[in-house]
């Protein structure tokens, strides 16, 4: 079977409980008709919608049996790789590269900002 590539339109696409995918270990799995028999219920899998589910997966600790309904469901490769940021992460790291930007500038114009005041300061003295 020629294996499809999911992307994350795809994926936001489907999180409904009509139609929902899971994103898991790098693979996308459509879990619609499984949502009513999961044994841990349907908001849990809903609420990993259109997002990496992977950790949500893990943290429980599936059984080999649970793993083996996998690839069953499978509808594809995602496209961006083993890992999805979360929105979290999303936000940190960007978190992170604002302050270093900021830093840089701040780099940039307290050197600038000392001089200005310097030849500010001569120039009053200067003609005083
Ligand atoms: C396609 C993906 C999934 C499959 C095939 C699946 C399948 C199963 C199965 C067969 C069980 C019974 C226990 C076991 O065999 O390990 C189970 C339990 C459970 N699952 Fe999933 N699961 C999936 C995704 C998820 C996700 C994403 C979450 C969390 C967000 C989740 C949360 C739980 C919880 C909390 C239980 C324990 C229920 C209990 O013991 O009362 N599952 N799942």
């Amino acid at each position: 079977m020629a294996t499809k590539t999911i992307t994350i339109d795809d994926l936001r696409a489907h999180k409904t409980k009509e139609s929902l995918y899971l994103l898991i270990h790098g693979k996308v799995y459509d879990v619609s008709k499984f949502i009513d028999e999961h044994p841990g219920g349907d908001e849990v899998l809903l609420a990993e919608g259109g997002q990496d589910a992977t950790e949500a997966f893990e943290d429980v600790g599936h059984s080999d049996e649970a793993r083996a309904l996998l690839p069953g469901m499978l509808v594809g490769e995602f496209e961006g790789g083993a890992k999805l940021k979360s929105g979290a992460a999303e936000a940190q790291s960007k978190r992170v590269s604002n302050a270093v930007e900021q830093g840089s500038n701040m780099m940039y114009f307290l050197p600038l900002g000392l001089l200005g005041a310097y030849f500010a300061w001569r120039y009053y003295t200067g003609s005083a």
